[in-house]
């Protein structure tokens, strides 16, 4: 294998040196407070070794990437079930856009838009009584990292302001695709939006993915080989909206963004990849992150393709 260390250092000082293009998120107020400077990536080995460099250690709102973590969640406890509630197609729209589901009936393209997920927490409140906290001790449980928390602010602010999920929510249950109560599945959703990891915790929990669904560090099996082909695949093709095409051609990886900042990439049976700058291009993924992962493909030649 190559040097992982100097080709992550050189990296990120190539990306470094360029201009911080992009803006912050602003419509969740908590995330508008966070430094754009920081920039933080760390990749964990299929044998457990650890490489990071810049902000690696400062935790941050992980946003869409816990998405990846309720989907496994529902998957292994439903199984083949859950594509009765939702699609595993590309959407080729933005990650809050309502209009499929008018001619959709309510059925959400894929579990990676804010629909899918909405659906996906709606199922945790079907199969669990206390859905959050179920949620959290399986993300501390996945990644053996007990210190992995909510951040409750990030959750009110997401709420107070939450008027496109709100609305999603609202028309997917008019579709009849919402079982339980309303408030108590979009409480869910902003929880697990406000999950906090920093880039080498982010990289470790998403160590099953690279590992044919063993986590790589504990060594327990989170879902089946067959079911982290799929998670996968939905990463690859859904993991970031409207801009996934982009990601496949220029990194070459299966992996999900979110509006805090972070990047996840997985080359499977081989590392997991986390990278963390806030400013993020109009598609809602972070413009430090995708070149980043761009050239560092480009130079490792490590890509599923
Ligand atoms: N792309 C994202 O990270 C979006 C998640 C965010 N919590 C929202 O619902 O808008």
């Amino acid at each position: 294998m190559f040097d992982c260390q100097d080709v992550l250092n050189r990296t990120y000082q190539r990306v470094l040196a360029m201009e911080n293009k992009g803006a912050v998120a602003s419509y969740i107020p908590e995330l508008a407070k966070v430094d754009p400077a920081n920039f933080g990536v760390c990749i964990t080995t299929k044998t457990g070794e650890q490489f990071h460099c810049g902000n690696s250690i400062t935790p941050f709102s992980i946003q869409s990437i816990a998405k990846v973590l309720s989907l496994s969640l529902a998957i292994s406890h439903q199984g083949e079930k859950m594509w009765e509630r939702m699609d595993f197609e590309p959407s080729g729209s933005s990650f809050n856009s309502l209009v499929q589901l008018e001619t959709e009936n309510g059925i959400p393209r894929n579990p990676l838009i804010n629909a899918g997920a909405i659906v996906v927490c709606d199922i945790l409140c079907d199969l669990f009584e206390n859905p959050k906290e179920e949620l959290l001790n399986y993300v501390r449980k996945i990644s053996g990292i007990k210190s992995i928390s909510y951040n409750l602010e990030v959750a009110k602010s997401e709420r107070l302001t939450g008027y496109r999920n709100y609305a999603l929510l609202n028309f997917i249950k008019s579709f009849g695709n919402i079982k339980n109560d309303c408030d108590t599945v979009i409480d869910v959703y902003f929880h697990l939006c406000s999950l906090e990891m920093n880039c080498v915790e982010l990289s470790k929990t998403f160590g099953f993915l690279a590992n044919r669904g063993k986590q790589i560090i504990t060594n327990t099996q989170v879902v089946k080989p067959s079911q982290a082909k799929r998670i996968n695949a939905i990463m690859q093709t859904c993991g970031f909206y409207d801009e996934a095409g982009e990601f496949a051609f220029r990194v070459g990886l299966p992996g999900k963004s979110g509006v805090g900042g972070g990047m996840v990439a997985v080359l499977p049976d081989a590392y997991t990849i986390a990278t963390w700058s806030p400013k993020l291009n109009k598609h809602g993924n972070s413009y430090r992150g995708m070149k980043f992962l761009e050239y560092f493909t480009d130079e490792t030649q490590d890509t599923v393709f």
